[in-house]
């Protein structure tokens, strides 16, 4: 299982949580993955620990006045890229546009959808990776895995449908290891987290918790 941890725009620590991921994934061989604002990219790829972007621009370079551009991403050390995000809606050609800009500067990527329907047409514009998230669900505290399990199978489905190479990661409300079990027997092969760590008074016991659950 992969466990990424978005930052958003929370006001913690980056690299309080960024140097626990690391370690933890040290100690466990468990796959962590910190997606942190996008100034603090090179900071939080500097602690060794896993780099993700929240987002990546369609354009290449040029006249594009406050974009984040892949490449840029990928200078401070990202690996990899969020995608439409719930809080970071994109229209449709800008998610093909994105994926491809990521992937022309080497970045793995994810694209985020509410639901299977969505899952299925994000599937299509060949990310390496979907994650659901159903917005409702998303930094309540209540895991979807529990809450609404079909919606995470239906995107396993959905995704597998269009094409079986694209890995499901899911999220909302995960924050311990019985959720990310349970994610996985779902057949979910990654969570998307944020609150659970970034708003928790001990991120370092938050991830060790997590990732416990990893299979
Ligand atoms: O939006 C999310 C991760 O991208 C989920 O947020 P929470 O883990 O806070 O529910």
């Amino acid at each position: 299982m992969f466990v990424l941890v978005n930052l958003k725009a929370y006001p913690c620590d980056h690299l309080e949580v960024a140097r626990a991921a690391a370690d933890v994934a040290d100690d466990t061989g468990v796959r962590v993955g910190v997606a942190p604002q996008a100034a603090h990219l090179s900071a939080v790829a500097d602690t060794g620990v896993e780099t993700w972007a929240q987002h990546v621009s369609p354009n290449d370079y040029g006249s594009h006045t406050g974009s984040t551009l892949a490449e840029a991403a990928a200078d401070a050390g990202a690996t990899g890229t969020l995608l439409n995000h719930s809080e970071n809606r994109l229209k449709l050609a800008d998610i093909d546009g994105s994926v491809q800009a990521a992937e022309r500067a080497g970045l793995e990527t994810c694209v985020c959808a509410n639901n299977p329907a969505q899952i299925g047409a994000a599937a299509a514009l060949g990310p390496d990776a979907v994650a659901v998230e159903p917005p409702e669900l998303i930094g309540t505290g209540t895991p979807v895995s529990q809450a609404d399990p079909d919606v995470v199978t239906g995107a396993v489905d959905a995704a597998a449908a269009v094409d079986e190479s694209v890995d499901v990661y899911c999220g909302a409300g995960i924050s311990t290891g019985d959720d990310v079990t349970a994610a996985s027997d779902l057949g979910a092969t990654g969570v998307l987290l944020a609150s659970g760590v970034a708003k928790a008074d001990d991120p370092e016991a938050a991830l060790r918790d997590l990732v416990s659950g990893a299979k």
